[in-house]
């Protein structure tokens, strides 16, 4: 499978990272990518085709992956010819719904709507899709084939769940460094080496993780045979709820899903 980049940025680089390190060909995939320093930085870091303009050459692929920022797509879909030629066109964008990307691209119908995150690029992400009517059963497993290249999937069936999907997974990386990084700073200001603090906190992280997925036990139960009656993490819990660290953390995903929502109907209003 051929694979086209629109936009070549931060996501674009993690799931080109992702699929080169699983065994993609690097000659199967191109990026079209306005900035001349990106250009340079993909091909040095990946070997990928470059091109800075939808040209025949650049399109000639299976399947186009829109990954300019949301703001941007509607220019983006307006540089591509009025034509595509039955690739498969799958949209990374927040927000952006399909009807709009449809109309953006002159009604064309065979596109996906995907919400990937960053830990594509070691192969561990986790993308929620959605498709039009026209996208056929083949293609939906194309679409599935790319993105489960770098981690898992998730269907769901309403699209209009995907603004949640983008609040939980595709912001979530940026939660949970965010803990890293508090938990990190908590374990300094106890008196630990700014090393020895990131290495419990990363460990600590990824040891919760895999014992969540490897247990068939909510994470509530889990937190609770973690917490002893009278012990520290009774005395961190009990503190960290009366600080309203839940009811904010509950508030930033909703902030998240809200703007993911906002950003569908502001840029879907652009004619
Ligand atoms: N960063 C993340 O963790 C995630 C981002 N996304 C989505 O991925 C998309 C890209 O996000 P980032 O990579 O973070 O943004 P970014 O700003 O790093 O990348 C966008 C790239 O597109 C290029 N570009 C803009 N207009 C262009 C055009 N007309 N033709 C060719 N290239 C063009 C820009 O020069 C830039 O390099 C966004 O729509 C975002 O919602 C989705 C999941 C996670
Ligand atoms: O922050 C954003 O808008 C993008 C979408 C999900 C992760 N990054």
């Amino acid at each position: 499978m051929r694979i086209t980049f629109l936009g070549g940025g931060n996501m674009a680089s993690a799931l080109i990272g992702g699929l080169v390190k699983t065994g993609f060909s690097a000659a199967d995939i191109a990026v079209i990518e306005v900035g001349a320093q990106g250009r340079a930085k993909l091909r040095l870091m990946y070997g990928v085709r470059c091109y800075e303009a939808p040209t025949a050459a650049a399109l000639d692929c299976d399947a186009l992956l829109l990954s300019v920022k949301p703001q941007q797509m509607h220019d983006a879909c307006a540089s591509l010819p009025k034509r595509l030629k039955q690739q498969l066109v799958i949209s990374i964008a927040a927000g952006l719904r399909l009807a709009d990307i449809a109309r953006w691209l002159d009604g064309y119908a065979k596109i996906v709507r995907a919400m990937p995150n960053t830990p594509a690029l070691i192969g561990a992400g986790i993308t929620g899709l959605c498709a039009l009517p026209a996208v056929s059963m083949a293609e939906r497993l194309g679409a599935e084939r790319i993105l489960q290249a770098v981690g898992s999937t998730l269907w769901v069936a309403d699209e209009a769940q995907m603004d949640a999907v983008t609040a939980v997974s595709g912001s979530g990386p940026a939660y949970v460094f965010l803990f890293i990084e508090t938990l990190q700073q908590a374990g300094t200001e106890l008196g630990l080496t700014p090393l020895q603090a990131r290495q419990l906190a990363i460990e600590t992280v990824l040891g919760a993780a895999k014992l969540a997925v490897q247990s068939d036990e909510a994470a509530a139960v889990l937190r609770e045979r973690v917490t002893s009656k009278g012990g520290t993490t009774e005395a961190a819990l009990q503190m960290m709820e009366e600080r309203g660290v839940r009811e904010g953390f509950i508030a930033g995903v909703q902030a998240a899903n809200a703007r993911s929502r906002e950003l569908g109907e502001l840029l879907g209003k652009d004619s």
